[in-house]
C-alpha cells in the first residue's frame, strides 16, 4: 500500500467509481463509495460483487480474496463519510460545474492533509484544482474502463501539484498492480486526445452514410484488431462522456478537426447515452445488442 494512504473515498458510483472501488479493495485499502442516490450504491455493490466473482471464476482471484475485498467496501450517500479518508477519488459525471460544486462541498469535510484526485477524462487539472482548497494536493488519476482489466492509469499534475502528491499517487497506482503513465495537463491528456477523435470520426463515417453501425465496428475489429469497434466502445464509455471530451478538445485546442459530430450531439440530446442508459449506437434492452442505425 502507498505510505499514508489506508482509507479511500470514491465519489460517484457509476462504471468508473465501481471499478476504482473494486481494485482498491482487492489491493487491501479500506474503501468508502459515495453516490447521490442510495439505489445507485446498491447497484454498484452488486456490480462489484459480480465483477469480483468473474475474477474468481477465471482464476484471477481466490474466493477468500473476493470476500476480503467485499468486506473492505462500504457505501453511503453522506459526504460526511469522507471525513476519515486519506485520499478521495472523484469519479462523478463528466460535468465541470458539477465537479466544482462537489469540491466546494467536500473540501471542508476532508482532512487538511488528505489528497484529492479526479478521474476526469479530459478537463484541465489546473482549473479543477483552483476550485479546491488544496491545489498542491490535487491531481488527475485517470483510470481506464473497465478498471479491473485495464493496466494503465494516466497521472496528470496541475500547475500547483506538489511532488510529494505526485509520488504518493504513483506509489498508489503501482500498489494496485497498474502501470502509471504521465501526461501533461492539456485537453484530454494522452489516451483521450487520440481515442476520442477516432471515435468521433467513426460517428462521422456513420453520419455521412459511409457505413452502417455494424460495418464500422466489424471493420475496426477485424481490420485493425481493435477489441471493440469504435461505436461499441463509444457506448461502453458513455456518449455524454465522449461528447464532453470532444467539446473540450474543440474549445481548448481551437481546431475544427475536433468538431463533435452532430450525430453524437443528437444521441446525447435524446438521452441515448450508450450502455448505461440502455440505448446508444446499439439498443441493449433485448437479449442481444441491436444497432440503432
Ligand atoms: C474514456 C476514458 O476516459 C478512458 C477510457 O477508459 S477509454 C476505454 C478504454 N477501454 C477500452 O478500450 C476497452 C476495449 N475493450 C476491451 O479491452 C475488451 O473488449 C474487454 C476487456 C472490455 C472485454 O473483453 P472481451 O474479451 O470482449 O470480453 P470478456 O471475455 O467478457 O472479458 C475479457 C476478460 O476481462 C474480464 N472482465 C471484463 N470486464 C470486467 C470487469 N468489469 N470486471 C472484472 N473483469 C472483467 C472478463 O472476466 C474476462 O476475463 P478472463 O479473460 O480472465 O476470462
Ligand atoms: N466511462 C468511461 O469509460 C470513463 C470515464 N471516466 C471519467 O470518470 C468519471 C465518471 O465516469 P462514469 O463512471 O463513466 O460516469 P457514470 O455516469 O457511469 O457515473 C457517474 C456517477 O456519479 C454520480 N454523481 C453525479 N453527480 C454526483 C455528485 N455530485 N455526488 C455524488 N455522485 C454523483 C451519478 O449519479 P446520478 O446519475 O444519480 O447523478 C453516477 O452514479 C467521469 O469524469 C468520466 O469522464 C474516466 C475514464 C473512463
Amino acid at each position: 500500500m502507498a505510505d499514508n494512504i489506508k482509507r479511500i473515498g470514491v465519489v460517484g458510483a457509476g462504471a468508473m467509481g465501481c471499478g476504482v472501488a473494486h481494485v482498491c479493495a482487492v489491493a487491501g485499502y479500506d474503501v468508502h463509495l459515495i453516490d447521490s442516490e442510495r439505489e445507485q450504491i446498491e447497484r454498484a455493490l452488486a456490480t462489484i460483487n459480480g465483477n469480483l466473482a468473474r475474477q474468481v471464476n477465471s482464476g484471477k482471484l481466490t474466493d477468500d480474496a473476493r470476500k476480503k475485498a467485499l468486506a473492505l467496501i462500504s457505501g453511503s450517500t453522506d459526504l460526511q463519510d469522507l471525513a476519515s479518508v486519506d485520499m478521495a477519488i472523484e469519479a462523478i459525471t463528466e460535468d465541470e460545474a458539477a465537479k466544482r460544486a462537489l469540491y466546494a462541498k467536500i473540501c471542508p469535510i476532508l482532512k487538511p492533509e488528505a489528497l484529492l484526485a479526479t478521474n476526469t477524462s479530459a478537463f484541465s487539472i489546473t482549473r479543477l484544482a483552483a476550485a479546491t482548497d488544496r491545489p498542491e494536493r490535487f491531481m488527475g488519476v485517470h483510470f481506464m474502463n473497465p478498471v479491473p482489466v485495464m493496466e494503465l492509469v494516466e497521472l496528470v499534475r496541475g500547475i500547483a501539484t506538489e511532488e510529494v502528491t505526485f509520488e504518493t499517487a504513483k506509489d498508489f497506482v503501482r500498489s494496485l498492480g497498474k502501470t502509471p503513465t504521465v501526461s501533461e495537463d492539456f485537453p484530454a491528456f494522452i489516451v483521450n486526445r487520440i481515442l476520442l477523435p477516432m471515435i468521433n470520426e467513426a460517428i462521422y463515417v456513420l453520419y455521412e452514410g459511409v457505413g452502417s453501425v455494424d460495418a464500422i465496428d466489424v471493420a475496426m475489429k477485424l481490420g485493425a484488431r481493435h477489441p471493440m469497434g469504435p461505436l461499441e466502445l463509444a457506448d461502453f464509455i458513455g456518449l455524454d462522456t465522449c461528447l464532453a471530451g470532444m467539446q473540450l478538445l474543440h474549445e481548448g485546442l481551437a481546431d475544427n478537426k475536433y468538431r463533435p459530430c452532430p450525430l453524437l450531439v443528437k444521441y446525447v440530446d435524446a438521452g441515448w447515452l450508450g450502455r448505461k442508459s440502455g440505448r446508444g449506437f446499439y439498443d441493449y434492452r433485448g437479449e442481444e445488442p441491436v444497432p440503432t442505425r
